[in-house]
């Protein structure tokens, strides 16, 4: 079998990580959350006050500050996926916050932001054999990936599993909050200028809103069989 490069992008909270790190692990690939390089970079904004409630951003200091910025991963066996890192500090839990979820998407649509994250990505996928999943991964980050798939699923499922997810972690949630927050990503994160989030030609959708985990995870398995045979 060759290695291939998979790219699974779709909305916000339907299950891309779950799917990408799942398939990951079956194959001995590296998973790679883009998403979670964007929110790294958020809460360093955060933490250094370049983000205002009123949704101001202090975009020269942040321009400034990019390569002051390290965002690596390290696997975690217990969770069976790679944490994030922020300048050597494991941020996992943090970064998943609902207070990084408001203001991530007005950053990731910086385009000086998103071009210091593309090389990266692009720099961790070259020797192939990665899973990545994000937002422009089919799209931009790797226009030949052999394998793509755009995930999607209603707005009520997507912020249902999310707000689930806070929960079970003990994590500060409020149903609508969440379902708002999940909309307003999807609407940035569509319309911003720089790579907005499309469903590239050549990838297959998946509609997962009635699938289990272990669903998806089998139909992912099937379309990863056949593209890396041929
Ligand atoms: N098919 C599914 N059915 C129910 N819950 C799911 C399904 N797929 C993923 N989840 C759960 O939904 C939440 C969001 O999934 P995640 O993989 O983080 O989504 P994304 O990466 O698209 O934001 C997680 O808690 C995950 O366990
Ligand atoms: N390749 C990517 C990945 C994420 N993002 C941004 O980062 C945010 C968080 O991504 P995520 O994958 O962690 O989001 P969830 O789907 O997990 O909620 C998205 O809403 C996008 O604004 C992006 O712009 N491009």
């Amino acid at each position: 079998m060759k290695k291939i490069t998979i790219a699974i992008d779709g909305f916000s909270s339907c299950g891309k990580s779950t799917m990408a790190k799942d398939l990951a692990k079956e194959i001995g690939y590296v998973y790679v959350d883009t998403g979670a390089m964007y929110r790294a970079v958020t809460l360093y904004a955060l933490r250094h006050h370049l983000l205002q409630a009123d949704g101001g951003i202090d975009e020269e200091r942040l321009r400034q500050e990019m390569d002051r910025i390290h965002i690596t991963f390290r696997f975690n066996a217990d969770a069976g996926r790679p944490d994030t890192y922020l300048n050597g500090e494991c941020v996992e839990q943090e970064i998943r916050s609902l207070e990084v979820s408001k203001y991530v998407s007005p950053v990731a649509a910086l385009p000086f932001v998103r071009e210091t994250m593309v090389s990266q990505q692009q720099a961790m996928g070259r020797e192939k054999g990665v899973v990545m999943d994000g937002r422009d991964v089919g799209t931009l980050v790797f226009p030949d990936a052999e394998l793509k798939v755009f995930v999607t699923a209603s707005p009520q499922v997507r912020a249902r599993r999310r707000y689930d997810e806070l929960k079970a972690k003990g994590m500060p949630a409020d149903f609508d909050e969440v379902l708002r927050n999940v909309e307003e990503r999807d609407y940035i994160d569509s319309h911003r200028e720089v790579s907005p989030l499309r469903k590239a030609a050549d990838a297959i959708e998946l509609d997962n809103g009635e699938m289990t985990i272990a669903e998806q995870k089998e139909w992912l398995m099937r379309l990863f069989r056949k593209a890396a045979q041929c």
